[in-house]
């Protein structure tokens, strides 16, 4: 589905991704994984279109999309949920996913679905985006991106401070949103939701994919990954 080759990509001077070559398979869930300052948010956006990749190629469902920009890549049906969210917070819970409905592709994806899969969502949809927990604010920024109808969604680090409870909760989400064909390409800076969910992992260090393989390849090889994730 997605294909990422030898892609380059810089910030100024200062080269940010080497050489990375990644490919997300039809329905996959495929865990990117890596430290603080890695890259993994980089290549989330070089592959949105975010981030101008310098040489190396984008292919998606086996076209070279490698010029085209963020809304043409978002309407060929690949969706970003930010690290920081980006909820409206002056607008409520309902109002932030209606704006998703005016600019997502047609697909299954509608309201009503995203407020089954998140029922406390529904619970709150009157309530403003600023005061939502952590968790709300990630299942609403989960559930903007559905409602875009995506083949592929780009989640980063999506669990990354959130009570156990709420991770569990998201993990289920995941595999659900998954079960309907939707491909996954997550983020995260350890092992342990990516060892739930994925079936094969890439590892990302200082810009350079460092390993790559299915998981249980990495559950063999867990202490020296660990090792460079931990560093
Ligand atoms: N807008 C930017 N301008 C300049 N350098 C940047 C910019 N964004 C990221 N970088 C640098 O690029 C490198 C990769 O950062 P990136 O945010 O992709 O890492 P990450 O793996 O997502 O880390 P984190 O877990 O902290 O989000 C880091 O050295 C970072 O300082």
């Amino acid at each position: 589905m997605l294909e990422m080759q030898n892609c380059n990509v810089f910030y100024g001077k200062a080269q940010a991704l080497h050489d990375v070559s990644i490919i997300v398979g039809d329905g996959e869930i495929v865990s990117l994984i890596g430290r603080n300052g890695a890259g993994k948010s980089t290549l989330l956006k070089a592959i949105m279109g975010l981030n101008p990749i310098k040489s190396g190629t984008r292919k998606f469902e086996g076209r070279d999309v490698t010029n085209a920009t963020t809304e043409m890549l978002g309407r060929s049906g690949i969706a970003f949920v930010p690290e920081d969210r980006r909820i409206f917070a002056t607008l409520s819970v309902d109002e932030n996913l209606r704006i998703a409905t005016v600019m997502g592709r047609k697909g299954p994806w509608n309201l009503e679905r995203v407020y089954n899969l998140f029922p406390r969502l529904k619970e709150r949809m009157n309530s403003r985006g600023d005061t939502l927990s952590g968790g709300e604010q990630q299942m609403l920024a989960v559930g903007r991106g559905l409602l875009t109808n995506p083949k592929l969604l780009l989640l980063d680090e999506p669990t990354e401070g959130l009570a156990p409870l709420v991770v569990a909760d998201l993990i289920k989400a995941m595999e659900l949103i998954n079960a309907e064909g939707v491909a996954i390409l997550l983020v995260e800076q350890n092992l342990k939701v990516p060892l739930k969910l994925a079936k094969r992992q890439y590892l990302i260090d200082n810009g350079h994919i460092r390993w790559s393989g299915k998981t249980d390849e990495l559950l063999a090889e867990r202490e020296k990954i660990e090792a460079l994730i931990s560093l």
